[in-house]
Order: structure tokens, then C-alpha cells, then sequence
């Protein structure tokens, strides 16, 4: 049996964290914080951060690798005098993570011909953008039924259809940002998601490039409270069942056979993780967790990174984005990124492009040389024919990594706040956590900071005594709302033929 322990008996802890990202991180130190130290963290990875991931890349003057980002890359909203402050904030100043403000303005936009100014249509965008606002304040405020970001951007006149210029504007406008395209986002958790951060915050977007990576704040933190060699911390160990049949407890196997029984499991494994049944739970899960967890979508952004000939840059070298509009399809390579300018890695020659979606499956699932050929055939396009080929070239793929399975999630049209909360409640002793988890800051490294802070508080309270913090979560068995009323499926609106029929077979 997969069960069997391997020397009779499971480890046994208070609290077991499944995984050591900004989740798993932050819910221990919250542990540690109310002075219990009776916990593990599994991880199937050999470092601390997740989805906060580096790797080195291309070569400096003098020969040594740049460290760029595969994951999380911004800090994103930071914070005002005396308002709130974003806790990543917090953490990038306190390690002093080198960062450079992401200059929205300091774009150039082209064309299959070239270099084309279209950048009123992201002030238009951003007019209709303002109407949306205010139909999502509506909706929410006056309990009307969500619909799409494209609804909502139709309602408010701007309509791209098989405008290419504006798809493109649109696409740096959205896509960009929650990893999906208007029509399959809900309009009011967008526009939710959008103000809890930029709103309370600031509207600053920070680019982190810190040659110790971005999770150096991640490992800063976890060895606030681990020794070095923390045993502990059980890093490249990969859990591959979870049993919470147990009233009192949670046992966890790993693929080495080993396992562990805690009081208590909090499992921030990615929402992919989750949907592609990696970990087999006993029981399986109830058709409420289930349908939380395949309710909210799990999102692919891929970063293909450059590197040119630094003595043959060919891009302005003071504009820090280049946006490109295909003529036949949306998405197509569009947003350019350079590192090569001031307050970056100044005369790198790296270049990265964004894509998401179904072009990061298909470019994820094809071999570098092909998407390589695609993207120099975009370059030049908006340069010219006689631009150098890169010297170096890498990208992540993030849609097959078994341990992520995606980037970071997003809420889809139609989706409750009842049915998000399912994803997020425990069952049992078995707690959730992670950024998928957070209703508010759903995709940002803030919600996965907050989520394993609350789970870990409340769990440090419960085991100390507090009963009334040993209280589940709210989950919803059946979900009503924002559903048409089986009397409204009548022939006065037009539902003329029950689809409940079967004619004898
Ligand atoms: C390409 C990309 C760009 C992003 N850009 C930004 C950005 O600019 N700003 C921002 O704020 N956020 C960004 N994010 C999102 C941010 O990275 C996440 O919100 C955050 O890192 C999630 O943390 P987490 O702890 O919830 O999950 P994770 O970091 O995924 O942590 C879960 C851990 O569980 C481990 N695990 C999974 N399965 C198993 C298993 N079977 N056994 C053992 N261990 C397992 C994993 O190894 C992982 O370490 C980006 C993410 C990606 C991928």
C-alpha cells in the first residue's frame, strides 16, 4: 500500500505545510510567531519560493550570467505615506531587493509594417476602462448578476472586434495582467482585484532584478525562524497523497514512501496542482471542493527572454516597452520588454517578450528553435530585416511543470464568491492556502502572503486552545444566485423544448 510507512510509524508534527512558497512561508512563520515550533514544511523543490523562481541568463562584459526572473516578477502596488502598504513592499525594502518603477508611458507601438503610432487607443482604453468601473461598482453594490469584462467593455462602447491595433492596446491593458482575455474574466472580481491592490496600495508596478532572486524575501523570512539546516524543512520532497479521513489528524505520504501525521495539514499547493490531481486525496474530494477548485482557472504566462549583441541593440535604448499588433492573430508576441535601458541591466541586450493563454500552451509545447524563429520573425517585423539573431535565448514552461501546472489564477465569468470560498475551506483538519485562495488579491504574491498568514494564525490559535478559532471555514454545499430560476425556464422566455426529456433510450 502507497501508505505503508517506511519504518512502521508516520513522523509526527503539530502542523505540516505542503509547499514553501510566499504561502507555505508565511503560515509557518506565523506558527513560529505564536511560539510553536512543532511543524514541518514539505516541498517538492530544492530551494524556498515557488513560483518566486530565477535562473541566470546570457553574459555581463565580463562574462558572468544575468539572473532574470521565470515567475513572479513585480512588486505590484507598494504603498503611501501613512496609507497601507503592500507586505511584499514591506519585504523588498527590507532586503533590499534591487527594483526599478515599471514606466507604463514609456512605450512604442508597430505593426507587421513597422513602427505605427497607435497609443491613443490605450487612453481609450482606459476611458472605457473607467465606465467598467463603475458597472462593477453597480453589480456588486446593488446585487445584479456578474458578466464578462467584455460585456462590460462592449456596454462601454469600446469594441475592438477585428481591430488589430486596438486588440493589441487591449491586450497590454488586460491580457497582460490577468493572464486571460476579457471575454473568460469576470468583470467585477477584475475590476475587485485591480482596486484592492493598485487602489489601496499605490498604482506603482516595481520590476524586481536583484541578482540574488526575487525570493530572496522569501528565504530572508523562512530563515527568521529556521536554523540553518533546519530539519524542519524538508526540501525535494514530493507528496503524493494526502489521507484526512482521520477526525483529529492528516497523514501525508511522499513518493519515497515516507510519511508524515500531523494534527493539522496546510496544503498550499498551486490551484494547478490541485486540478490536475497530482495528490491523490483520501477521501476524494466532496463535489463542493471540487467544484471550487475546477471553478477557478489557473492561468499560463510565459516570459521568452533575448539576449542581442549588446553592441548591436537595435531598440531605443530609453523606452522600456514595445508593443506589437499582429495583423492576423491577438496575442501574437505582443508585448516587448526591454532590460538594456537606465535603472535595469543598462547595455545587456536582453529583450523579453510576454505571451499568455493559448499562445503560451502552443509555445510551451513547441521546442525552442521554432518559437525562436517565431518571435525573430515578429522582430523583425517591427525593426527591419537586418537585426542580428539573439546570442542567447530560454524560456520557462509553466503550463507543464507538474508542481505548478500554470502561473497564477483568475476568476472566471459566472464564478461566486461562495464557490471561490469552497476552494478555500478546509476540510477537516486539512487546511487551504495560497494565492488562488485569496477572493481579493487572487494572482498577486500578496494573496499567497496574506492566505498562509491567516491560515497559520488561526491554526497556532486553535491548537493553543481558542476554540472559537478551531471553527471550519464557511463552505456552501449548494450554491444559489447569479443562476436562473427553473420557473423562468418557461415559453415566455423562449424555452420552448425541456432539455430534461429523453425520448425512451
Ligand atoms: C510567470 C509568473 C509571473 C508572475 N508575476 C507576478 C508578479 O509580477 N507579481 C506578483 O505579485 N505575482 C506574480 N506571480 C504570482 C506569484 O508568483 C504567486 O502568486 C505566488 O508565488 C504563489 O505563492 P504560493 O505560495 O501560493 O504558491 P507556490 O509558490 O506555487 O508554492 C507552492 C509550493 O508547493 C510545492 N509543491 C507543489 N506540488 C507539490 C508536491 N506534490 N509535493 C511537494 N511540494 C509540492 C511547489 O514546489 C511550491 O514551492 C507570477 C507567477 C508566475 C508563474
Amino acid at each position: 500500500s502507497p501508505l505503508l510507512p517506511r519504518n512502521g510509524t508516520c513522523q509526527k508534527t503539530s502542523v505540516v505545510v505542503l509547499g514553501a512558497g510566499m504561502a507555505g512561508i508565511t503560515a509557518a512563520q506565523a506558527l513560529s510567531n505564536a511560539s510553536m515550533t512543532d511543524f514541518l514544511i514539505v516541498d517538492v523543490n530544492s530551494y524556498v519560493g515557488g513560483r518566486v523562481a530565477h535562473t541566470t541568463f546570457g553574459k555581463d562584459p565580463y562574462g558572468n550570467p544575468y539572473t532574470v526572473e521565470l515567475g513572479a516578477n513585480w512588486v505590484q502596488g507598494l504603498g503611501t505615506p501613512g496609507g497601507p502598504e503592500n507586505p511584499i513592499w514591506t519585504l523588498a525594502k527590507k532586503y533590499n531587493l534591487t527594483n526599478t518603477y515599471s514606466d507604463y508611458s514609456s512605450i512604442l507601438t508597430y505593426n507587421e509594417n513597422g513602427a505605427l503610432n497607435y497609443s491613443y487607443l490605450l487612453d481609450d482604453f482606459e476611458n472605457a476602462y473607467s465606465l467598467v468601473e463603475e458597472d462593477a461598482g453597480m453589480i456588486l453594490s446593488q446585487d445584479y448578476q456578474d458578466h464578462s469584462f467584455r460585456t462590460g467593455l462592449s456596454l462601454a462602447d469600446w469594441k475592438p472586434k477585428k481591430n488589430m491595433l486596438q486588440q493589441a492596446a487591449e491586450w497590454w491593458e488586460f491580457d497582460w495582467e490577468y493572464s486571460y482575455s476579457p471575454d473568460l474574466s469576470s468583470e467585477t472580481w477584475a475590476i475587485v482585484n485591480y482596486n484592492t491592490t493598485f487602489y489601496q496600495f499605490s498604482d506603482a508596478n516595481n520590476y524586481v532584478f536583484d541578482s540574488r532572486g526575487f525570493n530572496t524575501i522569501i528565504q530572508g523570512e523562512a530563515s527568521t525562524f529556521l536554523k540553518p539546516n533546519d530539519t524542519r524543512l524538508m526540501l525535494n520532497t514530493n507528496v503524493t497523497a494526502i489521507d484526512y479521513s482521520a477526525k483529529d489528524s492528516v497523514t501525508v505520504t511522499m513518493s519515497d514512501g515516507s510519511c508524515i501525521t500531523a494534527t493539522y495539514a496546510i496544503c498550499t499547493f498551486s490551484l494547478g496542482v490541485l486540478q490536475n490531481d497530482v495528490v491523490e486525496f483520501t477521501p476524494a474530494f466532496p463535489y463542493w471542493k471540487q467544484e471550487g477548485i475546477e471553478g477557478m482557472q489557473m492561468g499560463t504566462y510565459t516570459k521568452i527572454f533575448l539576449q542581442f549583441p549588446p553592441d548591436q541593440q537595435f531598440w531605443d535604448a530609453d523606452t522600456q516597452f514595445f508593443l506589437y499588433a499582429d495583423p492576423i492573430e491577438r496575442g501574437w508576441y505582443p508585448v516587448w520588454q526591454s532590460l538594456s535601458g537606465p535603472g535595469f541591466l543598462p547595455g545587456s541586450g536582453i529583450l523579453f517578450v510576454t505571451v499568455v493563454y493559448s499562445q503560451s500552451y502552443r509555445a510551451e509545447a513547441q521546442s525552442d528553435e521554432v518559437t525562436k524563429a517565431e518571435v525573430m520573425e515578429v522582430l523583425r517585423k517591427m525593426f527591419g530585416d537586418d537585426i542580428p539573431d539573439p546570442i542567447d535565448f530560454m524560456y520557462p514552461r509553466w503550463s507543464t511543470e507538474p508542481w505548478a501546472y500554470g502561473s497564477y489564477s483568475n476568476w472566471p465569468t459566472g464564478l461566486s464568491i461562495e464557490t471561490h470560498q469552497n476552494l478555500r475551506a478546509n476540510l477537516g483538519h486539512l487546511y487551504f492556502a495560497g494565492e488562488a485562495t485569496s477572493a481579493e488579491y487572487y494572482g498577486f504574491l500578496q494573496g499567497a502572503y496574506y492566505e498562509g498568514q491567516y491560515v497559520g494564525t488561526k491554526l497556532a490559535e486553535c491548537i493553543k486552545g481558542n476554540n472559537t478559532a478551531c471553527k471550519d471555514e464557511a463552505s456552501y454545499d449548494v450554491i444559489r444566485g447569479c443562476t436562473t430560476s427553473s420557473k423562468n425556464l418557461s415559453p415566455e422566455n423562449g424555452w420552448d423544448v425541456t432539455s430534461f426529456q429523453t425520448w425512451g433510450f
